[in-house]
């Protein structure tokens, strides 16, 4: 028989926030989306990594209410977005990758208009504004019109708009793609802040060696399918932990053991000079896609007015 004391200590299951189920998009003869499926949990932060077109802006407009799915279902936080759209944008905060702030108004006016659309009242509004502007360090540049922000600021002032109506979820396409490495940095700590006040998180990004340190789980998406989904010590293990590489005529030549051992073995029976080395994100996305994701990054456009 179960006693009292039993029930009491059941450990509940982190709810679902995010689900897919077998979503395809067709544009015309373009499939973008050919049968994803996966689901975040609350309180993850989640990194959707692929090359270029593979289906990652896609996957998020979708999410987002912005394009209708071909096929499949969606639901955030438990509810359809086919049919549910007003409840599902309540609950969202969205990052997108093009900078669609107002130019000619301030950082203040941006958010103000933002509060505006949220109905949000006089009070609540005037004390959430400036609540995130002094959590993404804006205050002092508060009143200066967004055209003279930096591309950092801006994706900062993004953020605070994503997140004036206090979403529970928040979807960020490419957030550090075109800034600088301190910038990057900067936004990734604000990324961990939020999700350490509870926020569940769904990014894009082309910076593997951060998604690698800051999310909890990562899907690979290639040709719009889902090709991997796990931590990223999963991914790496399954791989092989250990990486050994060397140059050979065609360029580098990588090979994957479970063990140290085994990897400083193999570096040995080489003739040629090889590094042996902790195997990293990036080398599981460029077995799984063929490409180099630093390639990637250097090659993406420019999206900052
Ligand atoms: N509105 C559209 N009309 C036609 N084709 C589209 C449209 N939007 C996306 N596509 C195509 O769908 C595919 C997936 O595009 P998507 O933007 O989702 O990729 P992505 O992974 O976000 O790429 P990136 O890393 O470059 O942002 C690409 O082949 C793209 O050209």
């Amino acid at each position: 028989m179960k006693g009292a004391g039993a029930d009491t200590c059941v450990q509940e299951q982190p709810a679902v926030m995010i689900k897919l189920k077998d979503v395809v998009k067709n544009y015309g003869r373009i499939t973008a989306v050919a049968g994803v499926s996966f689901q975040v949990l609350q309180g993850e932060i989640f990194g959707l990594l692929g090359p270029n077109g593979a289906g990652k802006t896609t996957t998020i407009r979708m999410l987002t209410t912005l394009t209708r799915p071909t096929a499949g279902e969606l639901y955030v936080a438990g509810y359809p977005v086919a049919t549910c759209p007003v409840e599902v944008k309540k609950r969202i905060g969205v990052v997108p990758q093009q900078n669609n702030l107002e130019r000619e108004l301030t950082g203040r006016e941006n958010l103000l208009l933002h509060a505006l659309l949220h109905r949000m009242s006089r009070v609540e509004r005037e004390r959430r504004i400036e609540e995130l502007l002094d959590y993404v360090g804006l205050s002092s540049r508060a009143d200066e019109r967004v055209q003279h922000y930096s591309g950092g600021m801006a994706r900062r002032l993004l953020i605070a708009r994503a997140l004036l109506h206090c979403p529970p979820i928040l979807f960020l396409d490419e957030p550090t793609i075109g800034l600088d490495p301190q910038t990057r940095r900067k936004i990734w700590d604000l990324i961990q802040l939020m999700n350490r006040d509870g926020m569940t998180v769904l990014l894009t990004t082309h910076y593997i060696e951060e998604a690698d340190s800051l999310c909890h789980r990562v899907g690979i998406i290639d040709h719009g399918r889902l090709i991997a989904l796990g931590t990223p010590a999963e991914l790496k293990e399954r791989l092989g932990n250990y990486c050994v590489e060397f140059l050979n005529e065609q360029g580098t030549e990588r090979h994957f053991f479970a063990t140290r051992s085994e990897a400083k073995a193999y570096a040995q029976s080489k003739e040629c000079d090889t590094v042996v080395r902790r195997t990293s994100l990036e080398d599981v996305f460029v077995e799984l896609t063929g490409r180099e994701a630093r390639e990637l990054a250097s090659v993406q456009k420019v999206i900052y007015r």
